[in-house]
Protein backbone atom coordinates (compact mmCIF):
# COMPACT_ATOMS: atom_id res chain seq x y z
CA UNK A 1 0.00 0.00 0.00
CA UNK A 2 1.58 3.56 -1.04
CA UNK A 3 2.75 5.66 2.16
CA UNK A 4 1.64 9.10 0.58
CA UNK A 5 -1.45 10.13 -1.21
CA UNK A 6 -1.03 12.62 -3.47
CA UNK A 7 -4.64 14.67 -4.10
CA UNK A 8 -4.79 17.69 -6.98
CA UNK A 9 -8.02 19.59 -7.49
CA UNK A 10 -8.02 19.49 -11.01
CA UNK A 11 -5.06 18.01 -13.89
CA UNK A 12 -4.27 21.99 -14.29
CA UNK A 13 -2.08 21.55 -11.16
CA UNK A 14 -0.10 18.87 -12.24
CA UNK A 15 2.57 20.53 -13.19
CA UNK A 16 2.90 21.94 -10.53
CA UNK A 17 2.30 18.11 -8.32
CA UNK A 18 4.83 16.35 -10.80
CA UNK A 19 7.14 18.47 -8.32
CA UNK A 20 6.19 16.62 -5.37
CA UNK A 21 5.98 13.04 -6.97
CA UNK A 22 9.57 13.40 -8.43
CA UNK A 23 10.93 14.15 -4.89
CA UNK A 24 9.03 11.11 -3.52
CA UNK A 25 10.71 8.73 -6.19
CA UNK A 26 13.81 10.11 -5.84
CA UNK A 27 13.26 9.37 -1.58
CA UNK A 28 11.93 6.42 -2.14
CA UNK A 29 8.70 6.91 -0.60
CA UNK A 30 5.97 4.96 -2.14
CA UNK A 31 2.80 7.38 -3.33
CA UNK A 32 -0.54 7.05 -5.26
CA UNK A 33 -2.06 10.18 -7.34
CA UNK A 34 -5.58 11.48 -7.53
CA UNK A 35 -7.91 14.38 -8.85
CA UNK A 36 -10.25 15.32 -6.42
CA UNK A 37 -11.71 17.89 -6.09
CA UNK A 38 -13.58 19.02 -2.97
CA UNK A 39 -16.25 21.38 -4.95
CA UNK A 40 -16.45 19.51 -7.78
CA UNK A 41 -16.98 15.62 -6.30
CA UNK A 42 -17.59 16.39 -2.31
CA UNK A 43 -18.82 12.51 -1.96
CA UNK A 44 -16.03 11.32 -3.63
CA UNK A 45 -13.79 13.68 -1.38
CA UNK A 46 -15.46 12.44 1.56
CA UNK A 47 -15.30 9.01 0.93
CA UNK A 48 -11.61 9.32 0.09
CA UNK A 49 -10.71 11.02 3.39
CA UNK A 50 -13.08 8.77 5.91
CA UNK A 51 -11.26 5.63 4.07
CA UNK A 52 -7.51 7.00 3.57
CA UNK A 53 -6.05 5.81 7.40
CA UNK A 54 -7.85 2.50 6.67
CA UNK A 55 -6.26 2.26 3.49
CA UNK A 56 -2.96 2.62 5.59
CA UNK A 57 -1.71 5.62 3.92
CA UNK A 58 0.54 7.85 6.07
CA UNK A 59 0.47 11.53 4.77
CA UNK A 60 -1.67 13.13 2.70
CA UNK A 61 -0.21 16.02 0.02
CA UNK A 62 -2.94 17.94 -1.73
CA UNK A 63 -2.23 20.62 -3.86
CA UNK A 64 -5.35 23.01 -4.56
CA UNK A 65 -5.51 26.69 -6.44
CA UNK A 66 -7.99 29.60 -6.13
CA UNK A 67 -10.66 29.19 -3.47
CA UNK A 68 -8.55 26.27 -2.37
CA UNK A 69 -10.65 24.46 0.10
CA UNK A 70 -9.29 20.87 -0.79
CA UNK A 71 -6.46 20.68 2.03
CA UNK A 72 -8.95 22.07 4.59
CA UNK A 73 -11.60 19.60 3.50
CA UNK A 74 -9.34 16.25 3.24
CA UNK A 75 -8.19 17.57 6.89
CA UNK A 76 -11.61 17.21 7.97
CA UNK A 77 -12.37 13.85 7.26
CA UNK A 78 -9.67 11.97 8.48
CA UNK A 79 -6.83 12.50 11.51
CA UNK A 80 -3.76 11.79 8.90
CA UNK A 81 -1.60 14.72 8.81
CA UNK A 82 -2.30 16.83 5.52
CA UNK A 83 0.28 18.99 3.59
CA UNK A 84 -1.25 21.90 1.72
CA UNK A 85 0.70 22.78 -1.20
CA UNK A 86 -1.32 26.62 -2.48
CA UNK A 87 -0.94 26.56 -6.56
CA UNK A 88 0.55 29.55 -8.85
CA UNK A 89 -2.97 30.93 -9.30
CA UNK A 90 -3.34 33.33 -12.30
CA UNK A 91 -5.66 36.05 -11.08
CA UNK A 92 -4.15 36.33 -7.73
CA UNK A 93 -0.60 35.04 -8.26
CA UNK A 94 -1.63 32.44 -5.74
CA UNK A 95 -2.48 34.46 -2.61
CA UNK A 96 -5.58 33.22 -2.63
CA UNK A 97 -4.63 29.45 -2.67
CA UNK A 98 -1.97 30.10 0.43
CA UNK A 99 -4.82 32.28 2.50
CA UNK A 100 -7.27 29.59 1.27
CA UNK A 101 -5.01 26.74 2.85
CA UNK A 102 -3.07 28.03 5.88
CA UNK A 103 -5.98 29.98 7.70
CA UNK A 104 -7.52 26.80 9.06
CA UNK A 105 -9.51 27.18 11.97
CA UNK A 106 -8.10 25.61 15.82
CA UNK A 107 -8.40 22.14 15.61
CA UNK A 108 -8.49 20.95 12.06
CA UNK A 109 -4.79 21.82 10.91
CA UNK A 110 -3.43 22.02 7.65
CA UNK A 111 0.84 22.15 6.95
CA UNK A 112 0.92 24.64 4.49
CA UNK A 113 4.19 25.24 2.37
CA UNK A 114 5.46 27.95 0.06
CA UNK A 115 3.09 28.74 -3.31
CA UNK A 116 4.34 27.00 -6.09
CA UNK A 117 6.52 24.26 -7.18
CA UNK A 118 9.02 25.41 -4.10
CA UNK A 119 6.35 24.69 -1.64
CA UNK A 120 5.63 21.35 -4.10
CA UNK A 121 8.64 20.23 -3.23
CA UNK A 122 9.15 20.77 0.11
CA UNK A 123 5.54 18.64 0.70
CA UNK A 124 7.26 15.85 -0.53
CA UNK A 125 10.26 16.35 1.76
CA UNK A 126 8.11 17.11 4.72
CA UNK A 127 6.28 13.85 4.08
CA UNK A 128 9.50 11.90 4.05
CA UNK A 129 10.25 13.50 7.06
CA UNK A 130 7.17 12.13 8.75
CA UNK A 131 7.68 8.94 7.23
CA UNK A 132 11.25 8.63 8.51
CA UNK A 133 10.20 8.53 12.12
CA UNK A 134 9.34 4.84 11.19
CA UNK A 135 11.20 4.16 8.07
CA UNK A 136 15.28 3.58 7.72
CA UNK A 137 15.42 3.11 4.51
CA UNK A 138 13.26 6.82 4.21
CA UNK A 139 15.33 8.06 6.62
CA UNK A 140 18.52 7.47 4.92
CA UNK A 141 17.56 8.64 1.43
CA UNK A 142 17.12 11.77 3.26
CA UNK A 143 20.64 12.40 4.40
CA UNK A 144 21.52 11.28 1.32
CA UNK A 145 19.78 13.70 -0.54
CA UNK A 146 20.57 16.44 1.76
CA UNK A 147 24.56 15.79 1.84
CA UNK A 148 23.81 15.95 -2.56
CA UNK A 149 22.42 19.40 -1.80
CA UNK A 150 24.87 20.69 0.50
CA UNK A 151 27.71 19.64 -1.48
CA UNK A 152 25.81 21.20 -4.56
CA UNK A 153 25.10 24.76 -3.10
CA UNK A 154 29.15 24.69 -2.51
CA UNK A 155 30.26 23.54 -5.70
CA UNK A 156 27.80 26.60 -7.00
CA UNK A 157 29.83 28.96 -4.35
CA UNK A 158 33.11 28.01 -5.66
CA UNK A 159 32.20 28.46 -9.35
CA UNK A 160 30.68 31.95 -8.58
CA UNK A 161 34.36 32.92 -6.83
N1 LIG B 1 -9.29 24.66 -5.30
C1 LIG B 1 -9.89 23.77 -6.08
C2 LIG B 1 -10.78 22.75 -5.69
C3 LIG B 1 -11.17 22.46 -4.28
O1 LIG B 1 -10.59 23.06 -3.36
O2 LIG B 1 -12.03 21.62 -4.10
N2 LIG B 1 -11.18 22.10 -6.77
C4 LIG B 1 -10.53 22.64 -7.81
N3 LIG B 1 -9.78 23.65 -7.41
C5 LIG B 1 -8.81 24.45 -8.16
O3 LIG B 1 -9.32 25.16 -9.21
C6 LIG B 1 -8.23 25.52 -10.04
C7 LIG B 1 -8.67 25.60 -11.47
O4 LIG B 1 -9.10 24.33 -11.89
P1 LIG B 1 -9.50 24.06 -13.44
O5 LIG B 1 -8.23 24.32 -14.24
O6 LIG B 1 -9.91 22.60 -13.49
O7 LIG B 1 -10.63 25.00 -13.76
C8 LIG B 1 -7.14 24.47 -9.80
O8 LIG B 1 -5.96 25.08 -9.29
C9 LIG B 1 -7.77 23.56 -8.77
O9 LIG B 1 -6.87 23.10 -7.77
Amino acid sequence: MPQVAVVMGSTSDWSSMKKTTEILDILGVTYEKHVISAHRMPQELQAFGTQARDNKLQVIIAGAGGAAHLPGMLAANTTLPVIGVPMQSRALNGLDSLLSIVQMPAGVPVATVAIGDAGAKNAAILAAQIIALNDNDVLQALNEYRERQTKTSIESEAELI
